[in-house]
């Protein structure tokens, strides 16, 4: 189990993150919820020890991830950060490889390595792996920074919009992925801000602003009320899940 404990973020001289705890279980994809500026990317550059807190602490198990090397961390913990960084004029699966560097493997030995060949089918990257990474369209280098986290076969992945750049049929593939991800047992957070989405398919929901958290429930549990003291919209309900309906 991966928890943070009254974790305090400051930049700027601005508060980022306020004493946030929160847990995210092993086997469950965990959504991160909360308005544009609320801390969501904080809390996981944070978490995957990119960004320093100021205070609290981060344990894995019940043990303090500072006690892990560089490289340790790296083979536990796989981070797909918001931004997609530019790409290098290289081919797709070389990139994904990399994924394979925590373990000192590298060059065609990484290449060949089955969580290499599992990632490029799983992403439906397979008939781009020989395509130059800095080509790829926007949704196609989201799926290969998963690509790359997958390749890692961390038991935690830390996703910061994977679906943003998504087309629907895509979006859902990428959420099934981090499904079974979870369901091998890993921990999956994702920042996310597909209402629908979210109350669809994760098992619990982290509903942050102003660096602080409001809520933690399954989104069985997630109401119109709380929807509204967060993000300032109404909800309506389709199937299981909610969407967003008027501005308040
Ligand atoms: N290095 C920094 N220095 C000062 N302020 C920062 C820094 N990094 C982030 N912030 C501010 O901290 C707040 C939280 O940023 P963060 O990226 O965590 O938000 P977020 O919830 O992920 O938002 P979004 O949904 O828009 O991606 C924002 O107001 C942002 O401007």
């Amino acid at each position: 189990m991966l928890e943070v404990h009254h974790l305090s973020c400051q930049a700027g001289g601005r508060t980022l993150l306020d004493a946030v705890s929160a847990q995210f279980d092993k086997g469950c994809v965990t959504g991160l919820l909360g308005p544009n500026g609320a801390g969501k990317s904080t809390l996981l550059k944070v978490t995957a020890g990119l960004v320093p807190a100021c205070a609290g602490k981060i344990t894995l198990d019940g043990h303090d991830i500072q006690s892990l090397t560089t490289a340790q961390l790296a083979r536990q913990l796989a981070y797909i950060p918001q931004d997609n960084p530019p790409l290098p004029a290289i081919p797709v699966c070389e990139i994904i490889s990399l994924g394979r560097l925590p373990y000192g493997e590298t060059g065609s030995r990484a290449i060949k390595h089955y969580a290499v060949e599992n990632a490029l089918k799983a992403t439906g990257l397979a008939d781009l792996a020989q395509r130059r990474a800095d080509q790829l369209s926007g949704g196609e280098k989201a799926r290969l920074m998963l690509a790359r986290a997958l390749a890692t076969e961390a038991e935690i992945i830390l996703a910061d919009e994977v679906m943003a750049a998504l087309d629907p049929a895509h979006a859902l593939s990428v959420m099934q992925i981090l499904r079974s991800q979870a369901e091998a047992g890993r921990c999956v957070v994702l920042v996310i801000h597909d209402l629908l989405m979210a109350t669809r398919f994760c098992d619990n929901l982290v509903l942050i602003s102003d660096g602080k958290v409001q809520a933690s429930l399954p989104p069985a549990d997630l109401t119109d009320t709380l929807v509204q003291n967060v993000y300032g919209v109404t909800t309506r309900k389709i199937g299981t899940g909610l969407v967003p309906w008027n501005r308040v």
